[in-house]
This record gives C-alpha cells, sequence and structure tokens, in this order.
C-alpha cells in the first residue's frame, strides 16, 4: 500500500447485481488533483461516494494519512468538503446566510476559512449576498455550492461534475479556484464531462477498470 496522503487500493464496487469497477487504484498527495473521465453511467459518482466515505466499496482500501478512512469515520469526513450534483442550498437563506449555515454547522474550532464576504466576492457573487437563494439563476445557485468550499477549508475536495450550469468565464473561475486549493497543498477530484484548462491536474480514465458493458 502506497504512503501517499490519500491512498486507494484494489477497489471494487458494485450496484445492484453488477460491479461497476473492480481493482482500482488511485494515489493522491498534497497539491495534486484528478480528473475522472468516463461516459454515462460508468461509476464515477459511485466512485466519488466510496471515495469520501458515503458508501462502502464492495472490495479494496481507502486510507487517509496511512489509515483507513472506515477507522478514521468522522476524522476523515471533518477532511473533505463533497459538492455533488445537487447544490445543498436552503431557497428561503440569503446567499451569505446559506455560507454561515455551513460554517457554522460544518467548520471545527479553528478551521474556518474564508468569511462569508470573501467567499461571495471570490465566486462572483457579491452582489447577490443578501438576495434569497431561491431566486438566484442555476449558474447563480451552483456558484454559491462551490463557495462552500472556501468557508469550509477542507483538505480533500470531492467534486461531482462543478462546472454545471456554469458559463465559460465561470468554468475558468473556479478551474483557477481549483488550482489555488492544490497550490496550498490541497488536494481534488473531480468528475466532469466538461473540459477544464487546469495545469497540473491528471486525468484518470475509470474505464480502464470496467470489465463489464454498461
Ligand atoms: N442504487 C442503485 N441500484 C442499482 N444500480 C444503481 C444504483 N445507483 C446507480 N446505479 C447504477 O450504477 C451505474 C453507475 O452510476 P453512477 O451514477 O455512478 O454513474 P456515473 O458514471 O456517475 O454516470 P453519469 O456520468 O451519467 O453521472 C449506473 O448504471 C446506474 O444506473
Amino acid at each position: 500500500m502506497s504512503d501517499a496522503l490519500f491512498a486507494v487500493h484494489g477497489l471494487s464496487c458494485v450496484r445492484g447485481d453488477r460491479t461497476l469497477f473492480a481493482g482500482l487504484s488511485l494515489t493522491l498527495d498534497a497539491g495534486e488533483a484528478v480528473h475522472v473521465r468516463g461516459p454515462n453511467g460508468l461509476g464515477k459518482t459511485t466512485l466519488l461516494r466510496a471515495l469520501c466515505g458515503l458508501s462502502r466499496p464492495m472490495r479494496g482500501e481507502i486510507r487517509w494519512r496511512g489509515e483507513r478512512i472506515s477507522d478514521l469515520a468522522e476524522e476523515f469526513t471533518a477532511e473533505v468538503a463533497y459538492v455533488g450534483h445537487l447544490n445543498g442550498i436552503q431557497g428561503e437563506l440569503t446567499a451569505a446566510e446559506n455560507l454561515r449555515l455551513a460554517s457554522r454547522v460544518f467548520t471545527r474550532r479553528g478551521c474556518a476559512g474564508q468569511s462569508e464576504g470573501e467567499a461571495l466576492a471570490r465566486v462572483g457573487l457579491r452582489a447577490q449576498a443578501d438576495r434569497p437563494a431561491r431566486h438566484l439563476s442555476q449558474g447563480q445557485k451552483r456558484r454559491l455550492a462551490l463557495a462552500r468550499l472556501l468557508v469550509l477549508r477542507r483538505p480533500l475536495w470531492v467534486l461531482d461534475e462543478p462546472f454545471t450550469a456554469l458559463d465559460v468565464a465561470s468554468v475558468a473561475s473556479l478551474s483557477s479556484l481549483i488550482g489555488e486549493h492544490m497550490a496550498a497543498g490541497g488536494l481534488a477530484l473531480v468528475v466532469s464531462h466538461q473540459a477544464f484548462d487546469l495545469p497540473g491536474i491528471r486525468d484518470f480514465e475509470l474505464a480502464r477498470y470496467c470489465r463489464t458493458r454498461r
């Protein structure tokens, strides 16, 4: 087993009666990111959910700082920021209140990241700070979901189709946000069908580990 900060070895995941992938290994160290690629239905979301401890793989080991994530349990969860297909924002709260909620509920003492104002400005939502989130456009809602990454300040970002609904400028801006996270020693796992430009990110073709037809 590798001694990388995040090390995955021999992973298999099953959905229903079908093995989606098997024998999957992957390592990530501080400052590294991978772009997980593959066609619809291959198992990318299933993989991300397993990698952040939301579901248990059928076989294999996932280690963080040398320890099994199943043994670390909440200690590992507190190191991960996950943005899935759904934005997970509260429509009746303003954009700023959504970030305040995330920061109060999910941030451990002494681990806070950027302020709400800084995070909103970074994703281009400063002018929408006091607007109820239900009145934001789809792209603005996605940017608000991504702003949580900044207030939480966690080392491992797990992002499932983060660029959905984003315009060209926002895709570039989010790509550079991930780049800044890497430059600060962060790690990122990104599933995306969209092309994006991020120097240093490695491609990871899930199909290499899939033996059955979809
Ligand atoms: N709860 C479930 N029970 C049975 N099969 C499931 C379940 N959830 C997902 N699947 C199947 O597992 C396969 C992988 O799904 P997954 O969402 O991981 O794919 P994906 O690569 O992320 O796809 P997409 O690019 O379309 O988002 C799909 O064929 C899906 O139908």
